[in-house]
C-alpha cells in the first residue's frame, strides 16, 4: 500500500505478521497512544524510563524554532570563511547527522572514534577553515570528550581561538553543559525528552547538519507530513505495518537484513542499525539488524527478514520468500522506523528505550584503563604481525595460524547463530576491511555484521551483550601507526581503545560468548595478513 510519500510492502511471514499484528496494536490504540506520550505501552517496568523518552513523537514540529537559530550560526561561519563541520560524538549523536549529510550530498566529517590514526586525520585536515560540533546528551562520553580535548588542543596550537570554533550540542544540565558554558562556547540544547537513537530530528540531527549545510527545513517537513498519519489507529498505518513486521513474525524471524535497493537516503541502514539493535537487544531477546548493502545471493534463511529499503518511484517487488519492502523521504523514513521499533518493542515484550548492557563494557574499560592495562591477557600465540586472543570457551585447540583460529572461532557458530566482526581500525583509511563481511557470510550461510569499534558499542553493542546469546565474535585490534595524547587526561587514545575493545571482550566472555582477537603488532602487515588469511578460510 502507499500512503503520503511512505510505503510498506510486504510478503510471506512478513505480510502474515502484518496481517495477525497490525489488528491487535490498532484494537490497543497503540498509535494514538503512542503520539499521546503514553509511557505505560511497554510494561510497568519500562514505564519511568519511557516517560522521559518520548518526545520524539512531536519533533517534527518542536524543532522547527531550531532552523532559523542553525541557518543564522551557519552564515556567521560561513562569512568567516569557515566551510569545514566536523562532528564529536557517539552513537545517536552522530550517526543521523552522517545520513543527513550524505542523502543532502553535503560534506562533514563524522568523528566517532577513540582510534588514534582516525582522530589525528580528522584533526589534521583544513583546521583553519574547520567547526567542530561535539556533540554528547549525557555530556559524558569519554571518546566524545577526548575528541573535544584534542581538537581545543589543536585550535591553541594554530593560535585560533577554541570558542569562536566549537559548539556544542547537550542536554540541559549535563556536565558538558555546564563546562562548556564556562568556558564560553556556543552551546545549543536539545530536548532532554528523547533518548539518543531517536533524537535524529532533535539539535543531535539538526545542528551538524544544518551547519554542513543540509536543508533541514525540509527534513522536519518530511517527518511533519506523516506524523498524523503515523499517530492513527488504523489498519493501514505503515509504522504500525512495519512494526508488525519486524517484531510479530512468528517464530520470530529475528535477524533483520537491511538491504539498500536504489533508496535515496544514503547510508540510512546505520542508523537503523542502532535504532534497532539498541532498542530490541536485551533480556536475552531482540532483533539483530545486520546491514548488509547489495541483496545476498545466498537463500533466506528461516530466522531472517529482508527488508529492501527503496526509492519512491519503484514499484517492481523485490523478490523472497518473505520481505518487506520500505520506501519514503528521509525525514519520513525517521519516524517510520522509530514509530515502528516502539511497536516492535511491545510486541517482542522489552523496553525499547534503555541500553543495560552498553554501561557494563564501559565500566570493564574503565576497570582496565584503571589498571594500566589495554589487553587483557597474554596472546596464546603470535603467527607473523598479528597477535592471537581467544576469549570465553576455549576452542583454539592446536590452532596456530591466524587461519587456523578463524577457522576454530567459525567451528563455534550454533546452529542459529551469527558471526560479528568488531574491528577497532580507522573506519576511514581500512574501509576496505568491511569487505570480509560478505565472504565470510557466503561461507558460514549464517548472518554476519560487521561493525567499527568503538562506533559499534554504541549500536550492536547492546544486543551483542543483550540479546540472544547465539553469536560468535571476531574482534580486531591494531598498534596505531601513531599514538595521540589526550590532553588533561593520563591515558592515550591508544590505551582508551584497548581498553574498550578488552573491555567488550571481557564482557562477552563473561557472557559465555567465544571471542577471538586479532591484534595487529604492525597495522599494514597485519591488516594485510588477516584479509588473506579470511580469504584463505573463506575460500575452503
Ligand atoms: O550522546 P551521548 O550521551 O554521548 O551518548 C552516545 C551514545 O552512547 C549511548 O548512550 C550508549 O551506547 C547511546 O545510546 C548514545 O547514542
Amino acid at each position: 500500500m502507499t500512503t503520503s510519500d511512505v510505503s510498506i510492502v510486504a510478503v510471506g511471514d512478513a505480510a502474515d505478521a502484518i496481517e495477525s499484528a497490525v489488528p491487535v496494536l490498532v484494537k490497543e490504540n497503540f498509535a494514538s497512544r503512542l503520539f499521546a506520550k503514553d509511557a505505560t505501552l511497554w510494561g510497568k517496568e519500562a514505564e519511568s524510563e519511557a516517560a522521559k523518552r518520548l518526545d520524539w513523537v512531536g519533533l517534527a514540529e518542536t524543532s522547527r524554532p531550531l532552523v532559523a537559530e542553525i541557518t543564522q550560526l551557519r552564515a556567521q561561519f560561513t562569512d568567516a570563511g569557515l566551510d569545514r563541520v566536523v562532528l564529536c560524538g557517539m552513537g545517536g549523536s552522530s550517526l543521523a547527522p552522517e545520513v543527513i549529510c550524505a542523502t543532502d550530498g553535503v560534506p562533514i566529517t563524522v568523528l566517532d572514534s577513540s582510534q588514534p590514526d582516525m582522530v589525528r586525520a580528522a584533526v589534521a585536515d583544513r583546521l583553519d577553515r574547520t567547526v567542530v560540533v561535539v556533540s554528547s546528551k549525557s555530556g559524558s562520553t569519554v571518546e566524545t570528550d577526548s575528541q573535544r580535548r584534542v581538537f581545543e588542543q589543536a585550535f591553541r596550537e594554530a593560535g585560533i581561538d577554541p570558542t569562536e570554533r566549537i559548539v556544542v550540542v547537550t542536554d540541559p544540565g549535563s556536565p558538558l553543559d555546564k563546562d562548556a558554558r564556562e568556558t564560553g562556547y556556543t552551546v545549543i540544547n536539545a530536548d532532554a525528552g528523547v533518548g539518543g537513537r531517536y533524537s535524529a530530528l532533535t539539535a543531535f540531527g539538526l545542528v551538524p547538519s544544518g551547519l554542513a549545510g543540509a536543508d533541514i527545513g525540509r527534513l522536519l517537513d518530511e517527518a511533519e507530513a506523516v506524523s498524523d498519519l503515523f499517530a492513527t489507529d488504523d489498519v493501514d498505518n505503515p509504522a504500525l505495518r512495519l512494526g508488525a513486521a519486524l517484531g510479530g513474525t512468528s517464530p520470530l524471524r529475528d535477524k533483520i537484513l537491511l538491504i539498500s535497493a536504489g533508496t535515496a537516503n544514503v547510508g540510512f541502514g546505520d542508523w537503523a542499525e542502532q535504532l534497532i539493535a539498541e532498542s530490541t537487544g536485551k533480556d536475552g531477546k531482540g532483533l539483530l539488524p545486520v546491514v548488509v548493502g547489495d541483496a545476498p545471493t545466498g537463500p533466506l534463511l528461516a530466522d531472517e527478514l529482508w527488508v529492501y529499503l527503496v526509492s519512491g518511484d519503484d514499484e517492481s517487488a523485490h523478490p523472497g520468500d518473505t520481505a518487506v519492502q520500505v520506501s519514503g523521504s528521509l525525514g519520513a523514513a525517521m519516524l517510520l522506523w522509530e514509530v515502528a521499533v516502539a511497536a516492535a518493542g511491545r510486541l517482542i515484550g522489552i523496553n525499547p528505550f534503555d541500553q543495560p548492557d552498553v554501561e557494563s563494557a564501559k565500566a570493564a574499560a574503565r576497570e582496565l584503563l584503571g589498571k594500566g592495562t589495554g589487553s587483557a591477557s597474554a596472546p596464546a600465540f603470535t603467527d607473523g604481525a598479528v597477535e592471537v586472543r581467544s576469549m570465553g570457551p576455549d576452542f583454539l585447540g592446536s590452532a596456530d595460524t591466524v587461519s587456523a583460529a578463524i577457522s576454530a572461532l567459525l567451528g563455534q557458530l550454533p546452529e542459529h547463530g551469527y558471526l560479528a566482526v568488531m574491528a577497532y581500525v580507522d573506519r576511514i583509511a581500512d574501509q576496505s576491511l568491511a569487505d570480509v563481511r560478505v565472504p565470510l557470510a557466503t561461507k558460514l550461510n549464517r548472518p554476519v555484521t560487521f561493525g567499527f569499534g568503538p562506533r559499534f558499542l554504541h549500536s550492536t553493542g547492546q544486543y551483542h551483550k543483550g540479546g540472544p546469546a547465539d553469536g560468535i565474535y571476531l574482534q580486531i585490534t591494531t598498534t596505531p601507526i601513531e599514538d595521540l595524547a589526550i590532553p588533561g587526561r593520563e591515558f592515550t587514545l591508544g590505551e582508551f581503545i584497548a581498553s574498550q575493545s578488552a573491555g567488550d571482550a571481557s564482557v562477552l566472555a563473561d557472557h559465555g560468548r567465544p571471542v577471538l582477537q586479532l591484534h595487529l603488532t604492525d597495522h599494514d602487515a597485519g591488516l594485510a595478513q588477516i584479509q588473506q588469511a579470511i580469504a584463505q578460510v573463506t575460500a575452503s
